[in-house]
């Protein structure tokens, strides 16, 4: 009763009898029909953010798929879907019997929404990250509500301000001079102008992407005890998303001469200051570039090459000299990420998979490289 004939064979079992055939036998398992040559790797985070399920049309962990095709769940686009894909091309790759010179590696990390802090940003300094002998990552993207695809070549850093003012306190009736209050009004007032001025930037030049200048929003206001005690101390907190072309050191300046010019007492720290951006080539000098647009074109698939405005794991592996593209394979789909009744059509799911499956043929053929030769 266990031995059935292989049209009646348990889909897991085939599995697992195709695993078994892969020769990886140490010293040289056969990971890729060319060790030497460096990996790919493809990146996706586990986790997702949380929803308010009062604001969801269907239960954000059922995966309700509605007549249509829409499948709601919260990391329908961010990023289930995406690792779901690497595995179903993988497996198709696998099953037609091909062979690339260089090896795949998929990993599955945690934390990614919460910073990477415990996951990615750890792992690329483990042995066993240099072990995977990465030479391109592709790692997450964007939906892309028209026909064309949006790919990352590189990210704005995060810096995380909270600006922390110090002044007289006393009582609510009185004219008391030199407030808390006051002078973070200033610093409030400099750093929402200079929103202003970058929000005007993107505005008025249609070339310029949203990554391409520096974000900031006011996300915290903290302090005071009652309505009529003058606090003496109060804060500010700021989400800054940096442009990679932005002098790093002039613009921490400008944050502390805001600071000294509302006045004494008042300072600033960084709950998360990224000060390693690194931009992945998009011309023909990168040869994995070079391989990931030419299927693109190939597939008649058009591209919007692009600076990510938030913050994702690849600016870990970027860091580490592992060139990088943030790319999820949804077009003609509203962005969603993060959002009520975050949601895929299952088309475009499956078209995904038809993209990998064509991808990672080419990335995993990128011949030797000079530095590998
Ligand atoms: C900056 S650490 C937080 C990372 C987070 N990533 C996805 O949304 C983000 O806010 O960009
Ligand atoms: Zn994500
Ligand atoms: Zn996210």
């Amino acid at each position: 009763m266990t031995s059935k004939g292989p049209e009646e064979e348990h889909p897991s079992v085939t599995l697992f009898r195709q695993y078994l055939r892969i020769r990886t036998v140490q010293p040289k398992p056969d990971y890729g029909t060319n060790p030497a040559l460096s990996s790919i790797l493809l990146n996706s985070h586990t986790d997702v953010v949380p929803v308010f399920k009062e604001h969801w049309s269907h239960d954000p962990f059922e995966a309700f798929k509605d007549s249509e095709g829409y499948i709601y769940a919260r990391g329908a686009q961010d990023m289930k879907c995406v690792s779901i894909q690497y595995l179903e091309a993988v497996r198709r790759l696998k099953v037609e019997g091909h062979r690339f010179p260089r090896t795949i590696h998929m990993t599955f990390v945690p934390d990614e929404e919460v910073g990477g802090h415990q996951g990615m940003e750890l792992f690329v300094q483990r042995p066993e990250f240099h072990a995977l002998r990465a030479g391109f990552a592709l790692d997450e993207g964007i939906a892309n509500p028209t026909d064309a695809f949006t790919v990352f070549y590189s990210e704005r850093s995060p810096w995380w301000v909270r600006v922390t003012s110090t002044g007289r306190p006393g009582h609510g009736s009185l004219f008391i001079e030199d407030t808390a209050a006051e002078k973070l009004h200033k610093v409030v007032s400099s750093i929402l102008a200079f929103r202003e001025k970058e929000w005007q930037r993107l505005q008025s030049n249609p070339h310029l992407k949203e990554g391409a200048v520096t974000s900031v929003n006011l996300t915290k206001l903290e302090g005071g005890v009652a309505y009529n005690v003058v606090p003496a101390t109060m804060s500010a907190s700021f989400d800054f998303r940096v442009a990679p072309d932005v002098d790093f050191k002039a613009f921490e300046e400008q944050l502390q001469s805001w600071c000294q010019a509302a006045g004494e007492g008042v300072t600033l720290e960084f709950a998360q200051k990224w000060m390693h951006p690194q931009v992945t080539p998009t011309d023909d000098s990168n040869p994995w570039w070079a391989a990931f647009s030419r299927v693109c074109k190939d597939m008649n698939l058009s591209l919007e090459p692009e600076i990510m405005p938030a913050a994702t794991d690849s600016r870990f592996i970027r860091a580490v000299g592992v060139p990088a593209l943030g790319f999820s394979p949804l077009n003609r789909t509203p962005v969603l990420l993060h959002d009520h009744d975050e949601r895929l059509h299952e088309a475009v799911f499956l078209r995904g998979v038809d993209i990998y499956t064509r991808l990672l043929p080419a990335l995993a053929s990128v011949p030797a490289l000079p530095s590998e030769s």
